[in-house]
Protein backbone atom coordinates (compact mmCIF):
# COMPACT_ATOMS: atom_id res chain seq x y z
CA UNK A 1 0.00 0.00 0.00
CA UNK A 2 1.36 3.84 -0.45
CA UNK A 3 1.19 5.77 2.48
CA UNK A 4 -0.32 9.26 2.24
CA UNK A 5 2.39 10.67 4.24
CA UNK A 6 5.63 11.45 2.60
CA UNK A 7 8.17 8.43 3.98
CA UNK A 8 11.92 8.48 2.94
CA UNK A 9 13.58 5.35 2.81
CA UNK A 10 16.44 4.54 5.12
CA UNK A 11 18.79 1.88 4.58
CA UNK A 12 21.18 -0.06 6.29
CA UNK A 13 24.73 0.49 5.81
CA UNK A 14 25.33 -2.89 4.55
CA UNK A 15 22.07 -2.40 2.27
CA UNK A 16 23.73 0.31 0.52
CA UNK A 17 27.23 -1.13 0.26
CA UNK A 18 25.42 -4.33 -1.29
CA UNK A 19 23.81 -1.65 -3.84
CA UNK A 20 26.84 -0.46 -4.45
CA UNK A 21 28.92 -3.51 -5.17
CA UNK A 22 27.85 -4.19 -9.04
CA UNK A 23 28.41 -0.51 -10.03
CA UNK A 24 32.22 -0.76 -8.16
CA UNK A 25 32.01 -4.23 -10.34
CA UNK A 26 31.84 -3.02 -13.34
CA UNK A 27 34.53 -0.26 -12.80
CA UNK A 28 32.64 2.66 -11.67
CA UNK A 29 34.28 2.85 -8.53
CA UNK A 30 35.47 6.70 -9.23
CA UNK A 31 32.50 7.91 -10.72
CA UNK A 32 30.79 6.75 -6.94
CA UNK A 33 33.59 8.44 -5.58
CA UNK A 34 33.26 11.43 -7.75
CA UNK A 35 29.41 12.29 -6.65
CA UNK A 36 29.86 11.82 -3.54
CA UNK A 37 32.71 13.83 -2.51
CA UNK A 38 31.48 16.78 -4.70
CA UNK A 39 28.19 16.81 -2.58
CA UNK A 40 30.42 16.48 0.02
CA UNK A 41 32.08 19.70 -1.00
CA UNK A 42 29.03 21.38 -1.98
CA UNK A 43 27.71 21.12 1.47
CA UNK A 44 30.48 22.68 2.58
CA UNK A 45 30.31 25.52 0.36
CA UNK A 46 26.74 26.44 0.71
CA UNK A 47 27.66 26.53 4.74
CA UNK A 48 30.58 28.56 4.16
CA UNK A 49 28.80 31.08 1.80
CA UNK A 50 26.09 31.43 4.80
CA UNK A 51 28.67 31.98 7.10
CA UNK A 52 30.60 34.29 5.41
CA UNK A 53 33.06 34.34 2.49
CA UNK A 54 34.56 31.12 0.81
CA UNK A 55 38.10 32.35 -0.02
CA UNK A 56 40.64 31.79 2.53
CA UNK A 57 38.23 29.72 4.83
CA UNK A 58 39.64 27.39 6.46
CA UNK A 59 38.03 23.78 5.82
CA UNK A 60 39.98 20.85 7.87
CA UNK A 61 39.64 16.91 7.29
CA UNK A 62 40.36 14.30 9.59
CA UNK A 63 40.82 11.32 7.27
CA UNK A 64 41.04 7.63 7.34
CA UNK A 65 42.58 5.34 5.76
CA UNK A 66 39.95 3.26 3.35
CA UNK A 67 37.04 5.13 0.74
CA UNK A 68 35.42 7.56 3.40
CA UNK A 69 38.89 8.89 3.51
CA UNK A 70 38.99 9.34 -0.14
CA UNK A 71 35.64 10.98 -0.35
CA UNK A 72 37.01 13.75 2.62
CA UNK A 73 40.31 14.08 0.34
CA UNK A 74 38.06 14.58 -2.99
CA UNK A 75 35.98 16.94 -1.07
CA UNK A 76 38.83 19.04 0.32
CA UNK A 77 40.35 19.19 -2.75
CA UNK A 78 37.29 20.33 -4.73
CA UNK A 79 37.35 23.38 -1.95
CA UNK A 80 41.02 23.94 -2.51
CA UNK A 81 40.37 24.73 -6.11
CA UNK A 82 37.82 27.61 -4.35
CA UNK A 83 40.14 29.20 -2.93
CA UNK A 84 39.59 27.67 0.37
CA UNK A 85 42.98 26.84 3.14
CA UNK A 86 42.54 23.09 2.91
CA UNK A 87 44.57 20.92 5.44
CA UNK A 88 44.15 17.14 6.59
CA UNK A 89 45.34 14.83 8.93
CA UNK A 90 45.47 11.58 8.20
CA UNK A 91 44.45 9.41 11.22
CA UNK A 92 46.29 6.20 10.31
CA UNK A 93 48.91 7.80 8.34
CA UNK A 94 48.13 6.59 5.07
CA UNK A 95 45.08 7.52 2.45
CA UNK A 96 43.55 6.37 -0.61
CA UNK A 97 46.28 7.30 -3.24
CA UNK A 98 44.49 8.93 -5.98
CA UNK A 99 42.57 11.28 -3.51
CA UNK A 100 45.63 12.08 -1.47
CA UNK A 101 47.77 13.20 -4.89
CA UNK A 102 44.85 15.19 -5.93
CA UNK A 103 44.84 17.37 -2.78
CA UNK A 104 48.80 17.77 -2.54
CA UNK A 105 48.10 18.98 -6.35
CA UNK A 106 45.44 21.26 -5.68
CA UNK A 107 47.50 22.71 -2.59
CA UNK A 108 46.44 20.95 0.23
CA UNK A 109 48.56 20.66 3.32
CA UNK A 110 48.95 17.62 5.71
CA UNK A 111 49.75 18.33 8.89
CA UNK A 112 49.97 16.32 12.20
CA UNK A 113 46.84 18.13 13.93
CA UNK A 114 43.49 19.79 13.42
CA UNK A 115 44.25 23.63 13.37
CA UNK A 116 42.70 25.73 16.15
CA UNK A 117 41.13 28.06 14.11
CA UNK A 118 39.24 25.87 11.42
CA UNK A 119 36.15 27.16 10.35
CA UNK A 120 34.94 23.53 9.20
CA UNK A 121 36.06 20.32 10.43
CA UNK A 122 35.13 17.18 7.73
CA UNK A 123 35.27 14.02 9.74
CA UNK A 124 35.79 11.75 7.17
CA UNK A 125 37.70 8.52 9.26
CA UNK A 126 35.04 6.25 8.98
CA UNK A 127 32.00 5.45 7.20
CA UNK A 128 30.11 1.99 6.50
CA UNK A 129 33.53 0.42 7.09
CA UNK A 130 33.75 0.61 10.06
CA UNK A 131 34.83 -2.29 12.42
CA UNK A 132 36.11 -2.73 16.30
CA UNK A 133 36.09 0.65 18.46
CA UNK A 134 37.07 4.48 17.53
CA UNK A 135 38.39 7.14 19.41
CA UNK A 136 37.02 10.28 18.87
CA UNK A 137 40.11 13.26 19.25
CA UNK A 138 38.75 16.39 20.69
CA UNK A 139 37.97 18.89 17.39
CA UNK A 140 38.23 22.69 17.98
CA UNK A 141 35.11 24.00 19.68
CA UNK A 142 33.93 26.97 17.61
CA UNK A 143 34.43 24.66 14.24
CA UNK A 144 31.24 23.52 12.54
CA UNK A 145 31.96 19.63 12.34
CA UNK A 146 30.60 17.71 9.03
CA UNK A 147 30.30 14.07 9.20
CA UNK A 148 31.18 12.45 5.82
CA UNK A 149 28.76 9.65 5.26
CA UNK A 150 28.15 9.31 8.84
CA UNK A 151 30.19 10.16 12.19
CA UNK A 152 33.11 8.38 12.57
CA UNK A 153 32.48 5.56 15.35
CA UNK A 154 28.76 4.94 15.15
CA UNK A 155 27.28 1.65 13.58
CA UNK A 156 25.60 2.66 10.25
CA UNK A 157 23.28 -0.45 10.54
CA UNK A 158 22.05 0.27 14.40
CA UNK A 159 23.30 3.89 15.69
CA UNK A 160 25.26 1.82 18.20
CA UNK A 161 28.39 3.90 18.92
CA UNK A 162 31.19 1.83 19.56
CA UNK A 163 34.29 3.40 21.41
CA UNK A 164 33.67 7.12 20.93
CA UNK A 165 32.02 9.23 18.12
CA UNK A 166 32.46 13.09 17.21
CA UNK A 167 29.20 14.60 17.38
CA UNK A 168 28.46 16.45 13.80
CA UNK A 169 26.79 19.58 13.29
CA UNK A 170 25.83 18.18 9.80
CA UNK A 171 26.36 14.96 8.11
CA UNK A 172 26.11 14.74 4.41
CA UNK A 173 25.81 10.59 3.66
CA UNK A 174 25.80 8.79 0.35
CA UNK A 175 23.27 6.50 -1.90
CA UNK A 176 20.51 6.62 0.84
CA UNK A 177 19.60 7.58 4.60
CA UNK A 178 21.40 5.44 7.47
CA UNK A 179 19.66 3.45 10.24
CA UNK A 180 22.78 4.34 12.10
CA UNK A 181 21.97 8.40 11.08
CA UNK A 182 18.90 8.19 13.32
CA UNK A 183 18.83 5.45 16.05
CA UNK A 184 20.08 5.17 19.11
CA UNK A 185 23.42 7.53 19.75
CA UNK A 186 24.28 7.86 16.02
CA UNK A 187 20.28 9.49 16.09
CA UNK A 188 22.30 11.71 18.50
CA UNK A 189 25.53 12.45 17.18
CA UNK A 190 24.44 13.35 13.15
CA UNK A 191 22.86 16.63 13.22
CA UNK A 192 21.08 17.67 10.21
CA UNK A 193 20.90 15.39 7.43
CA UNK A 194 21.54 15.56 3.88
CA UNK A 195 21.50 12.69 1.15
CA UNK A 196 23.81 12.71 -1.99
CA UNK A 197 22.66 10.94 -4.38
CA UNK A 198 25.23 9.12 -6.47
CA UNK A 199 22.77 7.00 -8.66
CA UNK A 200 22.69 3.80 -6.79
CA UNK A 201 18.74 3.85 -8.40
CA UNK A 202 17.60 0.51 -8.87
CA UNK A 203 20.50 -1.04 -7.04
CA UNK A 204 19.10 -0.39 -3.63
CA UNK A 205 16.73 -2.85 -2.21
CA UNK A 206 13.48 -2.54 0.02
CA UNK A 207 14.08 -0.33 3.22
CA UNK A 208 14.96 -1.03 6.03
CA UNK A 209 12.46 1.60 7.57
CA UNK A 210 10.69 4.37 6.81
CA UNK A 211 11.44 8.58 8.45
CA UNK A 212 8.78 10.87 8.05
CA UNK A 213 10.07 13.32 5.78
CA UNK A 214 11.34 16.39 7.95
CA UNK A 215 10.83 19.06 5.79
CA UNK A 216 6.98 18.23 5.36
CA UNK A 217 4.52 20.23 7.76
CA UNK A 218 2.20 16.95 9.84
CA UNK A 219 -0.63 19.94 10.16
CA UNK A 220 -1.45 19.33 6.39
CA UNK A 221 -1.81 15.85 6.27
CA UNK A 222 -4.48 16.52 9.00
CA UNK A 223 -8.09 15.99 7.22
CA UNK A 224 -10.67 18.47 8.57
CA UNK A 225 -14.19 18.25 9.93
CA UNK A 226 -16.50 18.83 6.92
CA UNK A 227 -19.87 19.92 6.96
CA UNK A 228 -21.88 16.66 7.08
CA UNK A 229 -19.96 15.81 9.98
CA UNK A 230 -21.45 15.50 13.45
CA UNK A 231 -19.96 14.73 17.09
CA UNK A 232 -19.99 11.26 16.59
CA UNK A 233 -19.04 11.42 12.66
CA UNK A 234 -15.58 13.46 13.37
CA UNK A 235 -15.37 10.38 16.27
CA UNK A 236 -14.95 10.35 19.96
CA UNK A 237 -11.78 8.74 21.86
CA UNK A 238 -12.00 7.26 25.27
CA UNK A 239 -9.66 7.81 27.57
CA UNK A 240 -8.77 5.61 30.81
CA UNK A 241 -6.48 8.13 32.70
CA UNK A 242 -5.60 9.73 36.00
CA UNK A 243 -5.91 8.72 39.41
CA UNK A 244 -5.92 10.63 43.13
CA UNK A 245 -2.19 10.43 42.95
CA UNK A 246 -1.60 11.60 39.29
CA UNK A 247 -4.84 13.98 37.96
CA UNK A 248 -2.98 15.94 35.85
CA UNK A 249 -1.98 12.93 33.65
CA UNK A 250 -5.77 13.19 32.71
CA UNK A 251 -6.14 16.46 32.12
CA UNK A 252 -2.94 16.69 30.10
CA UNK A 253 -4.11 13.78 27.52
CA UNK A 254 -8.07 14.92 27.43
CA UNK A 255 -6.54 18.54 26.95
CA UNK A 256 -4.40 17.29 24.36
CA UNK A 257 -6.77 15.30 22.08
CA UNK A 258 -9.46 17.88 22.59
CA UNK A 259 -6.97 20.63 20.74
CA UNK A 260 -5.68 18.01 18.28
CA UNK A 261 -9.34 17.75 16.82
CA UNK A 262 -12.21 15.35 17.79
CA UNK A 263 -16.09 15.11 18.07
CA UNK A 264 -16.15 14.16 21.51
CA UNK A 265 -13.60 13.23 24.55
CA UNK A 266 -14.93 10.63 27.39
CA UNK A 267 -13.00 10.09 30.48
CA UNK A 268 -13.66 7.24 32.54
CA UNK A 269 -11.80 7.97 36.13
CA UNK A 270 -12.51 8.32 39.98
CA UNK A 271 -14.93 10.73 40.85
CA UNK A 272 -12.10 13.65 42.31
CA UNK A 273 -10.36 13.27 39.09
CA UNK A 274 -13.63 13.38 37.00
CA UNK A 275 -14.74 16.89 38.57
CA UNK A 276 -10.93 18.19 38.53
CA UNK A 277 -11.09 17.46 34.86
CA UNK A 278 -14.29 18.68 34.32
CA UNK A 279 -13.44 21.81 35.89
CA UNK A 280 -11.24 22.60 33.22
CA UNK A 281 -12.47 21.23 30.57
CA UNK A 282 -15.99 21.24 30.58
CA UNK A 283 -16.88 19.58 27.18
CA UNK A 284 -15.26 16.28 28.47
CA UNK A 285 -18.03 13.80 29.25
CA UNK A 286 -17.08 11.95 32.17
CA UNK A 287 -17.90 8.17 33.07
CA UNK A 288 -17.45 6.29 36.62
CA UNK A 289 -14.44 3.84 36.37
CA UNK A 290 -14.39 0.49 36.52
CA UNK A 291 -18.05 0.70 35.64
CA UNK A 292 -17.72 -2.34 34.02
CA UNK A 293 -20.03 -1.86 31.32
CA UNK A 294 -19.81 -2.82 27.96
CA UNK A 295 -21.22 -0.09 26.38
CA UNK A 296 -18.80 2.81 27.21
CA UNK A 297 -17.11 1.72 23.86
CA UNK A 298 -20.50 1.95 22.36
CA UNK A 299 -19.33 5.59 20.29
CA UNK A 300 -15.45 5.45 20.65
CA UNK A 301 -13.53 5.50 17.56
CA UNK A 302 -10.40 4.86 19.36
CA UNK A 303 -9.69 4.50 23.25
CA UNK A 304 -6.77 5.78 25.43
CA UNK A 305 -5.63 4.12 28.71
CA UNK A 306 -2.89 4.02 31.45
CA UNK A 307 -1.49 7.93 31.70
CA UNK A 308 -1.28 8.69 35.19
CA UNK A 309 -3.19 5.48 36.58
CA UNK A 310 -0.61 4.79 39.10
CA UNK A 311 -0.57 1.35 40.48
CA UNK A 312 -3.85 0.32 42.34
CA UNK A 313 -5.25 -2.49 41.65
CA UNK A 314 -9.05 -1.42 41.06
CA UNK A 315 -7.72 0.93 38.46
CA UNK A 316 -5.80 -1.68 36.66
CA UNK A 317 -8.40 -3.72 36.60
CA UNK A 318 -10.55 -1.24 35.06
CA UNK A 319 -7.87 -0.39 32.53
CA UNK A 320 -7.26 -4.23 31.80
CA UNK A 321 -11.77 -4.65 31.14
CA UNK A 322 -11.34 -1.80 28.79
CA UNK A 323 -8.18 -3.20 26.76
CA UNK A 324 -9.86 -6.15 26.14
CA UNK A 325 -12.99 -4.43 25.29
CA UNK A 326 -11.36 -2.27 22.76
CA UNK A 327 -9.50 -5.12 21.43
CA UNK A 328 -12.68 -7.03 20.79
CA UNK A 329 -14.21 -4.35 19.31
CA UNK A 330 -10.99 -4.02 17.15
CA UNK A 331 -10.54 -0.53 17.87
CA UNK A 332 -7.48 1.56 17.89
CA UNK A 333 -6.35 1.30 21.54
CA UNK A 334 -3.39 3.50 23.03
CA UNK A 335 -1.54 1.75 26.10
CA UNK A 336 0.48 3.79 27.93
CA UNK A 337 2.34 4.40 31.28
CA UNK A 338 1.20 1.73 34.45
CA UNK A 339 -1.01 -0.09 31.82
CA UNK A 340 1.68 -1.17 30.07
CA UNK A 341 2.37 -3.21 33.07
CA UNK A 342 -1.18 -5.51 32.18
CA UNK A 343 0.34 -6.36 28.63
CA UNK A 344 2.08 -9.76 29.67
CA UNK A 345 -1.28 -10.99 30.87
CA UNK A 346 -3.55 -8.96 27.31
CA UNK A 347 -3.77 -10.80 24.32
CA UNK A 348 -3.29 -7.66 21.95
CA UNK A 349 -3.85 -7.12 18.24
CA UNK A 350 -2.01 -4.69 15.95
CA UNK A 351 -5.16 -2.19 16.46
CA UNK A 352 -3.24 -2.00 20.36
CA UNK A 353 -1.00 0.66 20.48
CA UNK A 354 1.89 0.06 22.82
CA UNK A 355 4.06 3.72 23.76
CA UNK A 356 6.65 2.83 26.13
CA UNK A 357 10.11 4.78 26.59
CA UNK A 358 13.09 2.93 27.19
CA UNK A 359 12.45 2.02 30.54
CA UNK A 360 8.88 1.16 30.48
CA UNK A 361 10.31 -1.22 27.16
CA UNK A 362 13.16 -2.73 29.25
CA UNK A 363 10.18 -3.59 31.70
CA UNK A 364 7.87 -5.00 29.30
CA UNK A 365 10.51 -7.10 27.60
CA UNK A 366 11.42 -8.41 31.51
CA UNK A 367 7.93 -8.80 31.65
CA UNK A 368 7.18 -10.96 28.63
CA UNK A 369 10.56 -12.83 28.75
CA UNK A 370 12.20 -11.11 25.72
CA UNK A 371 15.70 -11.50 26.60
CA UNK A 372 16.93 -10.61 23.13
CA UNK A 373 14.62 -7.51 22.92
CA UNK A 374 15.68 -6.24 26.42
CA UNK A 375 19.33 -6.64 25.17
CA UNK A 376 19.01 -4.67 21.75
CA UNK A 377 17.09 -1.49 23.77
CA UNK A 378 20.91 -0.99 24.52
CA UNK A 379 22.51 -1.77 20.71
CA UNK A 380 19.59 -1.63 18.31
CA UNK A 381 16.29 0.10 19.57
CA UNK A 382 14.58 -0.41 15.91
CA UNK A 383 15.24 -4.43 16.28
CA UNK A 384 14.09 -3.84 20.04
CA UNK A 385 10.85 -2.20 18.56
CA UNK A 386 10.30 -4.98 16.25
CA UNK A 387 11.12 -7.74 18.83
CA UNK A 388 8.40 -6.20 20.75
CA UNK A 389 5.80 -5.78 18.34
CA UNK A 390 6.39 -9.54 17.45
CA UNK A 391 6.56 -10.68 20.81
CA UNK A 392 3.19 -9.21 22.01
CA UNK A 393 0.77 -8.99 18.26
CA UNK A 394 0.62 -5.61 19.04
CA UNK A 395 1.90 -2.20 17.02
CA UNK A 396 5.05 -0.56 19.60
CA UNK A 397 5.84 3.18 19.66
CA UNK A 398 8.92 3.45 21.49
CA UNK A 399 9.59 7.15 22.79
CA UNK A 400 13.07 8.77 22.28
CA UNK A 401 14.54 11.64 20.11
CA UNK A 402 13.27 9.16 17.06
CA UNK A 403 10.88 7.63 17.83
CA UNK A 404 10.71 4.11 16.67
CA UNK A 405 7.23 1.91 15.58
CA UNK A 406 6.89 -1.27 15.12
CA UNK A 407 3.88 -3.48 13.45
CA UNK A 408 4.09 -7.20 13.03
CA UNK A 409 4.44 -8.01 9.31
CA UNK A 410 4.79 -4.08 8.34
CA UNK A 411 7.32 -1.84 7.22
CA UNK A 412 8.98 0.00 10.58
CA UNK A 413 8.25 3.97 10.33
CA UNK A 414 10.74 6.40 12.02
CA UNK A 415 10.19 9.77 13.32
CA UNK A 416 12.99 12.42 14.57
CA UNK A 417 11.93 14.91 16.27
CA UNK A 418 14.31 17.91 16.69
CA UNK A 419 12.82 19.52 20.17
CA UNK A 420 14.71 17.89 22.99
CA UNK A 421 12.83 20.35 25.10
CA UNK A 422 9.81 17.50 25.18
CA UNK A 423 11.91 15.37 27.70
CA UNK A 424 9.42 16.76 30.23
CA UNK A 425 7.27 15.41 32.30
CA UNK A 426 3.73 15.10 31.22
CA UNK A 427 4.65 15.17 28.02
CA UNK A 428 3.74 11.57 26.89
CA UNK A 429 0.58 11.71 28.32
CA UNK A 430 0.16 15.02 25.73
CA UNK A 431 1.25 12.62 22.90
CA UNK A 432 -1.28 9.50 24.07
CA UNK A 433 -4.18 12.80 23.75
CA UNK A 434 -3.05 13.40 20.36
CA UNK A 435 -2.63 9.31 19.69
CA UNK A 436 -6.15 9.02 20.45
CA UNK A 437 -7.40 11.75 18.77
CA UNK A 438 -5.62 11.05 15.74
CA UNK A 439 -6.45 7.45 15.41
CA UNK A 440 -10.48 8.29 16.13
CA UNK A 441 -10.36 11.16 13.46
CA UNK A 442 -7.84 9.84 10.33
CA UNK A 443 -8.42 6.04 10.90
CA UNK A 444 -10.12 5.36 7.35
CA UNK A 445 -6.93 6.55 5.50
CA UNK A 446 -4.18 6.01 7.95
CA UNK A 447 -3.15 2.72 9.41
CA UNK A 448 -2.09 2.56 13.25
CA UNK A 449 1.64 2.84 12.47
CA UNK A 450 1.25 5.73 9.85
CA UNK A 451 -1.55 7.47 11.92
CA UNK A 452 0.63 7.15 15.47
CA UNK A 453 4.00 8.37 13.42
CA UNK A 454 1.70 11.69 12.30
CA UNK A 455 0.86 12.13 15.79
CA UNK A 456 4.56 12.06 16.97
CA UNK A 457 4.81 14.85 13.91
CA UNK A 458 2.01 16.68 15.49
CA UNK A 459 3.55 16.40 18.96
CA UNK A 460 6.86 17.93 18.00
CA UNK A 461 5.55 20.10 15.56
CA UNK A 462 3.35 21.55 19.02
CA UNK A 463 7.13 21.85 20.45
CA UNK A 464 8.76 23.75 17.77
CA UNK A 465 5.60 26.31 17.69
CA UNK A 466 5.96 26.93 21.80
CA UNK A 467 9.37 26.68 21.72
CA UNK A 468 11.11 28.09 17.93
CA UNK A 469 14.33 28.42 19.38
CA UNK A 470 15.00 25.31 21.46
CA UNK A 471 15.36 26.56 24.72
CA UNK A 472 13.44 24.35 26.27
CA UNK A 473 11.21 26.71 28.51
CA UNK A 474 7.87 24.96 28.63
CA UNK A 475 6.18 22.79 30.42
CA UNK A 476 3.65 19.79 28.89
CA UNK A 477 0.47 21.95 29.54
CA UNK A 478 2.34 24.59 27.06
CA UNK A 479 2.54 21.84 24.83
CA UNK A 480 -0.96 20.81 24.89
CA UNK A 481 -2.14 24.44 24.13
CA UNK A 482 0.35 24.51 21.43
CA UNK A 483 -1.32 21.65 19.63
CA UNK A 484 -3.58 24.32 18.67
CA UNK A 485 -2.14 25.76 15.31
N1 LIG B 1 32.10 1.67 -1.73
C1 LIG B 1 32.05 2.69 -2.61
O1 LIG B 1 32.25 2.60 -3.78
C2 LIG B 1 31.73 3.99 -2.16
C3 LIG B 1 31.92 4.29 -0.85
N2 LIG B 1 31.84 5.53 -0.47
C4 LIG B 1 32.49 5.90 0.76
O2 LIG B 1 33.31 4.86 1.25
C5 LIG B 1 32.96 4.57 2.62
C6 LIG B 1 33.22 3.16 2.86
O3 LIG B 1 34.56 2.97 2.55
P1 LIG B 1 35.39 1.73 3.03
O4 LIG B 1 34.69 0.50 2.64
O5 LIG B 1 36.75 1.87 2.51
O6 LIG B 1 35.35 1.86 4.58
P2 LIG B 1 35.67 3.08 5.55
O7 LIG B 1 34.43 3.53 6.17
O8 LIG B 1 36.52 4.10 4.87
O9 LIG B 1 36.51 2.34 6.69
C7 LIG B 1 37.45 1.34 6.37
C8 LIG B 1 38.82 1.89 6.54
O10 LIG B 1 38.97 2.35 7.86
C9 LIG B 1 39.91 1.54 8.54
N3 LIG B 1 39.32 1.18 9.82
C10 LIG B 1 38.36 0.25 10.07
N4 LIG B 1 38.02 0.26 11.36
C11 LIG B 1 38.78 1.19 11.95
C12 LIG B 1 38.88 1.67 13.28
N5 LIG B 1 38.14 1.12 14.26
N6 LIG B 1 39.72 2.70 13.54
C13 LIG B 1 40.45 3.23 12.55
N7 LIG B 1 40.41 2.81 11.26
C14 LIG B 1 39.59 1.80 10.98
C15 LIG B 1 40.22 0.37 7.68
O11 LIG B 1 41.59 0.14 7.76
P3 LIG B 1 42.14 -1.32 8.09
O12 LIG B 1 41.57 -1.65 9.45
O13 LIG B 1 41.55 -2.19 7.04
O14 LIG B 1 43.59 -1.17 8.07
C16 LIG B 1 39.84 0.85 6.30
O15 LIG B 1 40.91 1.46 5.65
C17 LIG B 1 31.53 4.99 2.74
O16 LIG B 1 31.20 5.31 4.07
C18 LIG B 1 31.52 6.23 1.85
O17 LIG B 1 32.06 7.35 2.55
C19 LIG B 1 31.44 6.59 -1.37
O18 LIG B 1 32.60 7.15 -1.91
C20 LIG B 1 30.58 6.09 -2.48
C21 LIG B 1 31.26 4.98 -3.17
N1 LIG C 1 15.58 14.26 23.79
C1 LIG C 1 14.36 14.21 23.22
N2 LIG C 1 14.16 14.78 22.02
C2 LIG C 1 12.94 14.76 21.45
N3 LIG C 1 11.85 14.18 22.02
C3 LIG C 1 11.99 13.61 23.22
C4 LIG C 1 13.25 13.59 23.88
N4 LIG C 1 13.08 12.94 25.06
C5 LIG C 1 11.77 12.59 25.13
N5 LIG C 1 11.12 12.98 24.02
C6 LIG C 1 9.69 12.76 23.73
O1 LIG C 1 8.93 13.26 24.84
C7 LIG C 1 7.89 12.36 25.20
C8 LIG C 1 8.14 11.86 26.62
O2 LIG C 1 7.27 10.84 26.96
P1 LIG C 1 7.30 10.13 28.40
O3 LIG C 1 8.70 9.71 28.72
O4 LIG C 1 6.26 9.08 28.39
O5 LIG C 1 6.91 11.33 29.34
P2 LIG C 1 5.92 11.41 30.61
O6 LIG C 1 5.76 10.01 31.12
O7 LIG C 1 6.60 12.30 31.59
O8 LIG C 1 4.66 12.02 30.13
C9 LIG C 1 7.92 11.27 24.14
O9 LIG C 1 7.06 11.63 23.10
C10 LIG C 1 9.36 11.29 23.65
O10 LIG C 1 9.50 10.78 22.35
Amino acid sequence: MTSALPLLPVYTGDQVRAAERPLLESGQGPELMRGASWGLAAAVLNLLRERGAVYGARVAGLIGSGNNGGDGLWALTFLRRRGVEATAVLARGRAHQEALQAFLQAGGRVVDEIPGQADVVIDAVLGTGFSGEFGAPQLPEAAVVIACDLPSGVDADTGEVRGSAPAADHTVTFGGLKLGLLAGDGGHLSGRLHTVDIGLGDHLPTPRAQLLSPDWDPASSWRPPQSTDHKYSRGTVHVLAGSPQYPGAAQLTVGAALNTGVGMVTLEAAEEVRHQVLAASPEVVGVADGAGSEDRLEKARAVVVGPGLGDQAAQLEAASATIDEAVRRALPCVVDASALTLVPELTLRTEVLLTPHVGEARRLAQGLGLAEADELLSSDPVAAAEALAEGTGATVLLKGATTVIASPGAETLLHRAQAPGLATAGSGDVLSGVLGAVLATQQDRLTVAEGAVLAVGLHAQAAQRVDPNGQGRFGASALMAGLRA
